[in-house]
C-alpha cells in the first residue's frame, strides 16, 4: 500500500523500476532536497522471509563501507511491512551487459576495470568483509564510466577475521571457487580471488571459463580447473588468469600481491590504490551537511534556498 511509500515520498520523488531480482526491486528517484538521482532497494518483508538476515547483512556492511568503487548507501527507511535501501544510482548499468554488448574488452579496457575491482576488493578485505558473490551483475558503471561494487548481501565477516574459514556454500555456481563448492570450510577472501579469476577471464573473453548447463558437471569442470584459452590473450594475460584461478587455494595470488602484479601496473607505472579516497574534510560543506541533519533531527524542515553557493560546491572527496 502506498501509505508504506509515505516517508520515502517526503524526501524523493520515485520513478519507474529499473531492476527486479529474486526477493527485491529496485527504482530509480530523484532526492527533492538536491535532485540528485538514486537507486531505491524496496524489499517487502513478507516475501524474505528468511532472506531476511541478508539484507540485515547487506545494510550492516555497507555502513562500514565507503569507497569509490563500492555503491554508497545513503540511507535506509524501515516500515511496518517494508525496507527501503537508498543507494547511489549508477546510469550505466550492469558491467555483465557492457561486456555482452562488446562481445569482449580489449586488453586495455579490461585493465581499467579490474583495477577497480581489485581497488575496491581489497579495501573490503581491508575492512574485514568478503563478498562471496562477485560477478559482473555485481559490478555497475557509474556517470564517469567507472565501476562501483553492489550486493552485499552474502557478504561474511567472520568473528575471527578473514582467516578463519567459513561453511556457508553460497554465490553463483559459475564463479565459485572449487574449494568453496567442495562443501569444506573456506576462507571468504581466498574464494573472492578465484571469482575474480573468473571475472577477468569473462572481461578479455565474453564467456565463462567453466560453464555447462549441468550444473554437476560445472562442478566437475571447476574442479578440475582446465580452461580455454583463446588466441587473443597476451601472454601476461594468461599468466595472470593462471595465478587466479589455482584450484588449490594456497596456490592462488593474493590480494597484496594483485595490488602491485605487472599485468595490472603495466601502463600506469603506478601500484592499484586501495585505500578509500572518502575522508571527511570539517569544511563548510560538512558543516552544511551536519546542520541540515541536526535540523531534520530536531523536526525543523531543512532550508538550503538562503545558500545558494552550497548547492553548485561539488563535494571534493580528497
Ligand atoms: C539496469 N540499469 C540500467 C540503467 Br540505464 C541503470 C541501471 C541500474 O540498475 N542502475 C543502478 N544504479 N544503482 C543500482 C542500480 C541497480 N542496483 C542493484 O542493486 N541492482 C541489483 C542487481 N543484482 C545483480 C544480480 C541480481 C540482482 C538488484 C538487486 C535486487 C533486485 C534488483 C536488482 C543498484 C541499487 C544498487
Amino acid at each position: 500500500g502506498l501509505e508504506e511509500y509515505e516517508e520515502l515520498l517526503k524526501d524523493y520523488d520515485v520513478w519507474e523500476t529499473i531492476g527486479t531480482g529474486g526477493f527485491a526491486k529496485v527504482k530509480l528517484a530523484q532526492h527533492k532536497l538536491t535532485g540528485e538521482k538514486v537507486a531505491v532497494k524496496i524489499m517487502e518483508k513478507e516475501e524474505l522471509g528468511e532472506d531476511l538476515p541478508r539484507v540485515q547483512t547487506e545494510i550492516a556492511a555497507m555502513m562500514n563501507l565507503s569507497h569509490q568503487h563500492v555503491c554508497t548507501l545513503y540511507q535506509v527507511i524501515e516500515t511496518p511491512k517494508r525496507i527501503f535501501m537508498v543507494l547511489e544510482y549508477c546510469p550505466g548499468g550492469e558491467l555483465f551487459d557492457y561486456i555482452v554488448s562488446k562481445d569482449r574488452l580489449e586488453e586495455c579496457e579490461a585493465r581499467v576495470f579490474f583495477r577497480q575491482i581489485v581497488s575496491a576488493v581489497a579495501y573490503v578485505h581491508g575492512q574485514g568483509f568478503a563478498h562471496r558473490d562477485l560477478k559482473p551483475e555485481n559490478l555497475l558503471i557509474d556517470e564517469n564510466h567507472n565501476l562501483k561494487l553492489i550486493d552485499f548481501g552474502l557478504c561474511a565477516k567472520p568473528k575471527g577475521g578473514l582467516e578463519c574459514r567459513l561453511q556457508t556454500c553460497c554465490g553463483s555456481p559459475a564463479y565459485a571457487a572449487p574449494e568453496l563448492i567442495r562443501g569444506k570450510a573456506y576462507i571468504g577472501s581466498e574464494a573472492d580471488l578465484w571469482s575474480m579469476g573468473v571475472l577477468l577471464y569473462a572481461l578479455l573473453c565474453g564467456f565463462l571459463p567453466f560453464d555447462d548447463e549441468n550444473v554437476m558437471v560445472l562442478y566437475r569442470k571447476i574442479q578440475r580447473g582446465k580452461y580455454e584459452l583463446p588466441s587473443w590473450l597476451s601472454s601476461s594475460s594468461i599468466q595472470l588468469l593462471n595465478q587466479l584461478l589455482q584450484v588449490e587455494p594456497k596456490q592462488r595470488i593474493s590480494i597484496k600481491e594483485l595490488l602491485v602484479h605487472p599485468w595490472l601496473t603495466q601502463e600506469y607505472g603506478c601500484d592499484v590504490e586501495c585505500h578509500s579516497r572518502f575522508t571527511w574534510k570539517y569544511d563548510h560543506l560538512t558543516a552544511c551537511y551536519l546542520i541540515l541533519v541536526a535540523m531534520k533531527a530536531s523536526g525543523r524542515p531543512p532550508c538550503l534556498l538562503s545558500s545558494p553557493q552550497l548547492l553548485t560546491e561539488r563535494p571534493d572527496h580528497s
